[in-house]
């Protein structure tokens, strides 16, 4: 991951960020963006065991992608803890931490790049300088379910990306670069975080929209393959996506309401269950 945080407190002798071993834990997290906003996070304590998958649920605003950054540590919970191994994070150095996190994060991407620099973002030595190892970047993109996506691109890897948007008679001009599908970016994130092959965490933050069934369904298929063994922190809005993490956590309002399994939380018939089953009608009525 690049990308520096505002600045926080560093420990004046940071603890090495070892490989992780026995899981993340959040201790009675508290957390406000500043003391003028309210609570995004309200007591929230969770375990990400090692090599497990969790899945993190909620409506809109319950406080899912605050987790997520306060987990690669962009800011520090307002009271309680995160702990590494029992290592508080605060006490750990950032950037070594987050070389040891693989995340793909809802709109994340470097514009004005190629697409293969894009991936090579994932992997950056210590003075913080793109791979440029054209064969694992590919190898990457092939197992994140991108490469197809990225070769059929004007110049395949070597394309422009860009957040322009060209008028109607202005065309994409290649030279000037392309813009990609909601989509097409998230299988490049995800071949970036595929290609931090040895990190021991991995994150995924999946936008709710720009993927369609299929290829939601293909990147979930290959990121099973990619994460067997390794331990995930999941988000997506679609619960079908997720329901066969290990654990999910149910986020309302700041706080953990529900945890459990799929079967679990269907079972306790609360608000897993209701937004369950309000998708899969949604899916019914899609395909009628
Ligand atoms: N940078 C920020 N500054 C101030 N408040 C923020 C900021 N980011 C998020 N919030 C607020 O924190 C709360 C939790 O937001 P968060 O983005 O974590 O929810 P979420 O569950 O990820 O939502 P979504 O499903 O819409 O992505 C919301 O009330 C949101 O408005």
């Amino acid at each position: 991951m690049t990308g520096a945080g505002p600045d926080l407190p560093l420990a004046t002798e940071p603890a090495a960020a070892e490989p992780l071993r026995r899981g993340v834990e959040f201790r009675d997290v508290w957390f406000r963006y500043s003391p003028e906003h309210p609570w995004a996070l309200r007591g929230v304590s969770f375990t990400v065991p090692f090599g497990a998958t969790v899945g993190l649920v909620g409506r809109n605003g319950a406080g899912k992608s605050t987790v997520v950054k306060l987990l690669c540590r962009f800011y520090d919970p307002t009271r309680g803890a995160i702990l590494w191994d029992g290592v508080d994070l605060r006490d750990l150095d950032p950037a070594e931490l987050r070389r040891r996190i693989g995340a793909v994060f809802q709109d994340y991407m470097e514009y004005d790049l190629t697409a293969a620099e894009n991936i090579a973002l994932g992997d950056v030595d210590h003075r913080g300088a793109p791979t440029t190892d054209a064969g694992r970047i590919e190898a990457a993109a092939r197992r994140a379910g991108a490469h197809e996506a990225v070769a059929a691109l004007p110049q395949g890897y070597g394309t422009m990306l860009t957040r322009m948007f060209f008028g109607p008679d202005e065309g994409g001009d290649a030279e000037a670069g392309v813009v990609l599908s909601g989509g097409q970016w998230q299988r490049l994130a995800l071949a970036r975080a595929v290609l931090r092959d040895g990190h021991d965490l991995l994150i995924l933050d999946e936008p709710s929209s720009g993927l369609d069934a299929e290829a939601e369904h293909e990147i979930h298929s290959s990121l099973r393959a990619h994460r067997a063994g390794r331990t995930s922190l999941l988000i997506s809005h679609r619960l079908g996506s997720i329901r066969e993490a290990d654990l999910l956590v149910v986020l309302e309002e700041g706080q953990v309401a529900e945890r459990g399994s799929h079967d679990d939380l269907l079972l306790l018939g609360g608000i897993y269950q209701r937004l369950f089953d309000l998708q899969a009608q949604g899916y019914q009525g899609a395909e009628n």
